[in-house]
């Protein structure tokens, strides 16, 4: 059992199993043990456990868990079980004595709190020699559970319901003060296996050797007698590895000759108990091996019947009704008086015949109906069961399962009493079949649950119709023998094939709801009076919903025109009867007065709930409204001024900068204005347009839908239709647009095709609209946008002439200086004149003296001005050029007898200064020389 298995038996991918992967249990039988302890609580007081025939270690993970954090886990196994944190394992075999050395030495003198035994008898490689029964495992086990129980412990362990079992009941009993035998709701239905609870262990001094005997205890069982016939066309039953084999059945291989089962009278039960089928007799030499009905096949077949499979078991009783046919054991029936076909009517007079006919027609009828019925059963039944994982929404059954009648199948309508919507509102997989059924009043059997299967498939297969399960078996006239035993065998053929059908079905329906799970996000449930954060499909479903509701209480014309439509039972379409009937359905809650008034009434925006609603959907996002670009040009201006203030202020006070500006161009070339202004006007202009166009699409669809809607208010424009992004997202796109939008080719060949009016707005709009445009970004990984941002972007047309423009601009870019120089520039100019200024006041100050004469005036005035030269053209400090070598190489301080200004050069500097010294000097002599 230690061994991972292939899951590919039938219903073993249960809900138990999905629920074990996903929460990291090495097995589905941990459940098991979560539900015993969730009822008996004997793990979270415990503080050591052992676990008898523990692998692959579910049971440990469940206790690790539950018990406190200290504990002591000791897990043992025949099959090694992968380390687990906080628990000690070993691979013994719990019937040795080594094993209880073992578990004697891990525990010392401790005695443990509880000991679990899920032993099932391994049928692994060594199964010949495997001469330990289920039954003797548990008695094993109950043997180091007395040896290692505290007093007041509990034993928990898993019997079979089989004839032994009564037995061990007795030896708990006499062992533990409280023995209670209960099944796990995760425990199997079809399994015979049932966990028994043993607390208060009585720790009696002396235990009598009888009870813990396998002689004594089970004394009836050497009989040899099988209890429990496999059932071959059982699935889980078939799979006899995880199980063990049945108790009782020490001859684990086991041989008859086929004539024996050509006579048996309950062929499946001996199918089900045997190995192998010979042919030695006499009778199956001469009356099977010689007959053409003994193909090569059912030779196969009864070479070995373990590893049959559902088809070959059904070929092996068809050769076996054959073979009875032709040997007289059965006898061919008579042709039964087909209800179609020609009949004998010499007989019959007229009232007679015609009374034959409507017997047929009735019969027919009959059959018809059981098809319909028999259908409808299998959709409500996989939609029960979706229901009950809870990975259905409503919307999915009132469009899906529209009956043959045109009425939805599982309407929820037909859940006319609260409970019933409670039921199906809890989607509990305890659900009571019978209760739901009642509550559901469709009057047939819904299956809930796998353990309700076989009783409800029986019941079922009653109204089955026998001839699809006909074709499937046997078509043969001897199969349909009336004959008691064969009629019998038929009966419960077709039982065992609809168990195993609605298995498939039960199976198929699981696979496909996850499927829908995973593509759709798990449904979170029925909502409140239907509103609420449904999915956008619900939520479509329910407006379409509201709609109809309100054209029913508010035009009753409508009404008789949409009877119509209802009459002709269109499916998928709400029919009016429907909606009225649903008014006294609690699940289906209608819009009361409130509710329509509440849609009808205005938002902040200026338009109805309803008209909001409709501009909410995805294609209104994106669209702009009304140009109201901020003052954000202006505001920039502000602040560029301010910055140019404070640039200027610590400017000021570095002269020597000033300085140096004066090499630069006097003149400061006015900023190239960018041509934004145009195109803002276009861009609001196609916004404008564009909101135009949504409003009248709305207002349109309004009238169509009764939705009601007002004209949209100026305020509303912008706000409302620029959902798409954030404010501050949209006036930085604003300021880029304003800044930078004719900076590029594309850009430049737009304006330039509407300014030549080779292109219309409409056009543009037009080619606006590319496939990228509603693109879905949600739940997209961020450097997948990135990246998509990048590269698939439209590639918008260009024009030599816009490309040239464009170039031209950024020439005329480059050549202009960069803003400090000009800046420094203007300052320049700006302190001249306000030097001229000063001057030009001391000068007419001098001028207005009348003391003076006119020469000494003059005199004055030009002193001013020799002054104010004298002072703008004061010699610079000369700054010592010290070359960094010799004493001065790496020195930090200031160089020795260096006094003044200095400055650490390279030693090349110099002789570069020098170089450039001695070529003017010689330029100056050629100069004077010519
Ligand atoms: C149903 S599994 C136990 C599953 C386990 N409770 C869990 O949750 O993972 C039964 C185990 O009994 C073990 N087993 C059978 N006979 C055994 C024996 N004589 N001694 C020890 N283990 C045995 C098998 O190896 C098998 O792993």
């Amino acid at each position: 059992m230690g061994k991972i298995q292939k899951k590919t038996g039938k219903g073993r991918l249960d809900k138990y199993y999905h629920m074990a992967k996903e929460q990291g249990y090495r097995a589905r039988s941990a459940f098991k043990l979560v539900q015993l302890n969730k009822k008996y609580n004997f793990l979270e007081r415990a503080k050591v456990l052992i676990d008898l025939c523990a692998a692959p270690g579910g049971w440990l993970q469940v206790a690790s868990k539950m018990m406190p954090v200290s504990s002591l886990i000791v897990g043992v196994d025949l099959a090694p079980i992968k380390p687990l944190p906080n628990v000690i394992t070993y691979v013994e075999d719990i019937t040795t004595e080594k094993c209880r050395a073992t578990l004697r030495s891990t525990l010392k003198t401790w005695k443990a709190d509880v000991v679990l035994h899920d032993g099932a008898p391994n049928v692994g490689t060594a199964w010949v020699q495997d001469a330990f029964t289920q039954s003797e495992l548990v008695l094993q086990s109950l043997k180091l559970a007395t040896e290692f129980l505290n007093k007041g412990g509990s034993f928990v362990t898993k019997v079979f319901r089989s004839k032994d079992y009564n037995n061990l009941m007795w030896v708990f009993q006499q062992l533990f003060k409280k023995v209670e035998a209960t099944k796990p709701p995760s425990s199997r239905n079809v399994s015979a296996e049932i966990f028994v609870v043993c607390r208060d262990f009585l720790a009696p001094k002396k235990i009598d050797p009888k009870f813990l005997d396998p002689k004594h205890v089970f004394s009836e069982v050497d009989t040899g007698m099988i209890s429990q016939p496999m059932d071959v066309f059982h699935p889980e039953k078939h799979k006899r590895q995880r199980e063990g084999y049945e108790d009782g059945n020490y001859t684990l291989h086991k041989t008859i000759d086929a004539w024996e089962f050509i006579t048996h009278q309950e062929p499946i039960v001996l199918l089900g108990s045997i190995n192998k089928m010979s042919f030695q007799s006499e009778e199956s030499k001469e009356k099977l091996l010689k007959s053409v009905e003994t193909t090569e096949e059912i030779k196969a077949c009864c070479e070995d019947l373990k590893v049959l499979g559902k088809k070959d078991f059904k070929s092996l009783l068809k050769w076996r009704l054959n073979i009875r046919l032709q040997v007289g054991l059965d006898k061919k029936p008579e042709p039964k008086p087909a209800a179609t076909e020609t009949v004998e009517v010499t007989a019959l007079d007229d009232i007679e015949a015609v009374e034959e006919h409507a017997a047929a027609v009735a019969a027919e009828e009959s059959r018809q109906e059981r098809i319909r019925r028999r259908q409808k059963n299998e959709r409500v039944q996989k939609n029960v069961q979706r229901m009950q994982l809870g990975m259905i929404i409503p919307t999915d059954i009132g469009l899906e399962q529209d009956g043959p009648d045109g009425q939805s199948l599982f309407s929820l309508t037909n859940i006319q009493k609260a409970g019933g919507l409670k039921v199906v509102r809890k989607g509990d997989t305890d659900i009571d079949p019978e209760e739901f059924n009642a509550e559901m009043d469709m009057g047939e059997d819904i299956v809930t649950g796998e353990q309700d299967t076989k009783a409800i498939s029986k019941r079922k297969s009653k109204s089955m119709v026998r001839e699809d399960i006909d074709s499937l078996f046997v078509t043969d006239n001897a199969m349909e023998s009336d004959h008691d035993g064969d009629a019998e065998l038929m009966e419960e053929l077709d039982d065992m094939y609809e168990q195993y059908k609605e298995r498939q079905l039960e199976r198929d329906a699981k696979m496909r709801a996850k499927a829908k799970r995973e593509d759709k996000g798990e449904w979170k449930g029925f909502k409140k009076n239907g509103s609420g954060e449904e999915d956008s499909e619900s939520e479509d479903d329910a407006l379409e919903d509201d709609v109809q509701q309100n054209d029913d209480t508010s035009d009753s014309d409508s009404d008789s025109d949409s009877g119509a439509d209802d009459e002709d039972g269109l499916p998928g379409v709400y029919n009016k009867k429907t909606i009225k009937k649903s008014s006294k359905n609690p699940l289906l809650v209608g819009l009361d007065d409130a509710e329509q008034a509440e849609l009808r009434q205005k938002t902040e925006s200026g338009l109805t709930k309803g008209a909001k609603m409709f501009f909410d959907q995805d294609m209104f996002k994106g669209l702009v409204g009304e140009d109201e670009e901020d003052d954000e040009d202006e505001d920039e201006e502000d602040e560029e001024n301010a910055d140019d203030e404070e640039e200027e202020e610590e400017e000021e006070e570095e002269e020597e900068e000033e300085d140096e500006d004066e090499e630069e161009d006097e003149e400061v070339a006015d900023d190239v204005e960018m041509d934004s202004d145009e195109e803002i006007r276009q861009l609001s202009k196609n916004r404008k347009s564009l909101k135009r166009k949504a409003t009248e699409a709305a207002e349109g669809d309004a009238d169509d839908d009764d939705i009601e809607m007002v004209p949209v208010s100026k305020e509303f424009a912008d706000d409302e239709l620029w959902d798409g992004e954030s404010d501050e997202e949209d006036s930085r796109k604003r300021k880029q647009i304003n800044e930078y939008s004719l900076i590029t080719a594309e850009a430049m060949t737009l304006a330039q095709s509407l300014v030549n009016k080779k292109a219309t707005k409409a056009d543009l709009i037009d080619q606006g609209f590319t496939k990228q445009a509603f693109a879905e970004k949600d739940g997209l990984p961020a450097w997948f946008l990135e990246d998509e941002k990048m590269h698939n972007v439209p590639n918008l047309p260009i024009t030599k002439e816009a490309v040239q423009v464009i170039k031209d601009r950024m020439k005329a870019l480059d050549a202009r200086p960069i803003k400090k120089i000009a800046e420094a520039k203007a300052r320049k100019k700006y302190k001249a004149a306000q030097k001229l200024i000063k001057l030009q006041k001391k000068a007419d100050a001098i001028n207005d003296t009348e003391d003076i004469s006119e020469k000494q005036k003059a005199i004055g005035i030009s002193k001013l001005l020799a002054k104010a030269g004298a002072k703008s053209k004061k010699p610079k400090k000369e700054i010592q050029l010290v070359v960094a070598k010799g004493s001065n190489k790496g020195n930090k301080g200031r160089p020795k007898g260096v006094k003044g200004r200095y400055k650490m050069v390279d030693s090349r500097m110099k002789k570069e200064l020098r170089s450039t010294k001695r070529i003017a000097k010689k330029a100056k002599g050629s100069n004077r020389k010519k």
